[in-house]
């Protein structure tokens, strides 16, 4: 690490959500407030993670595929006149939920956090399958660029955008398992964040990544 310690306490990994809206000075968005929704926007994103996976995996047949199909525009002809600007949504903004409340990238389960560094478990299920048990391998460089960039930007850091991400796969990563996923800081200098992540099954190293993250200017977007 070339960066001074930070004496103030650490504010949690999952601290980033709120703080470009603070720092811009406009208001919380509502429905990033736990408050708002209890578990139920927890729930909601557990059941749609959960339905992927169930498609994933099912072979159904003709008919139920177009009721299927039928109750899913019958959703978002409901949903789609509630839309919102970006910074009122609800959907991955949740950072106090194990997975931020989305289901684009698998549930990252964070065990133990500080300042430079984060430890915790990643599950991929059906839905991110690639082919014979493996991940997907476009799915790996989106965890770590999940667990990378919220590291990078948390603890009072600047928001910052990721330069480059560079992924080497070591062994298959299983769909199926829990699997350990560490990432850490190796550098910060000026603008620049260099940090690393590694995924292992046991003792099995599946992938490791490196990320160069740059601090926005003001007005970057
Ligand atoms: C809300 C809920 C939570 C949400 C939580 C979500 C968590 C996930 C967060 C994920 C974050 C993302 O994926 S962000 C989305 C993916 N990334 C992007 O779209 C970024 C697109 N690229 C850019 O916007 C830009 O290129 C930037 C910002 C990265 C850099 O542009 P810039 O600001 O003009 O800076 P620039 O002068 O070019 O570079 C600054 C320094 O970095 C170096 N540099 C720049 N790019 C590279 C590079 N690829 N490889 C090597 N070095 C590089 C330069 O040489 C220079 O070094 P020196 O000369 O100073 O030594």
């Amino acid at each position: 690490m070339t960066s001074q310690p930070n004496p103030e306490p650490h504010k949690g990994f999952g601290d980033l959500g709120e703080r470009p809206w603070k720092a811009a000075g406009l208001p919380a968005h509502p429905g990033a407030d736990p408050a708002a929704y209890g578990r139920s926007w927890e729930t909601l994103a557990n059941a749609l993670s959960g339905f992927l996976d169930a498609l994933a995996e099912s072979v159904p047949g003709r008919e139920t595929v177009e009721a299927l199909a039928a109750d899913l525009t019958t959703w978002s002809d409901k949903l789609k006149p509630l839309a919102s600007p970006e910074r009122d949504r609800v959907f991955g903004r949740r950072t106090d939920l194990h997975g931020r409340g989305q289901s684009m990238s698998p549930k990252l389960v964070v065990i133990r956090s500080d300042r430079d560094s984060v430890e915790g478990t990643v599950h991929f299920g059906s839905y991110f399958l690639g082919g014979n048990g493996a991940v997907h391998g476009g799915a790996i460089p989106l965890i770590f660029d999940e667990i990378l960039g919220r590291l990078a930007n948390s603890a009072d850091r600047p928001p910052s955008r990721t330069a480059y991400l560079h992924t080497d796969f070591r062994s298959i990563t299983p769909i199926g398992p829990d699997l350990s996923i560490r990432a850490w800081f190796v550098s910060e200098e000026g603008r620049k964040r260099i940090l690393r992540a590694t995924i292992h099954h046991g003792d099995t190293l599946c992938a490791e990544a490196e990320g160069l993250f740059v601090a926005l200017r003001p007005g970057q977007p």
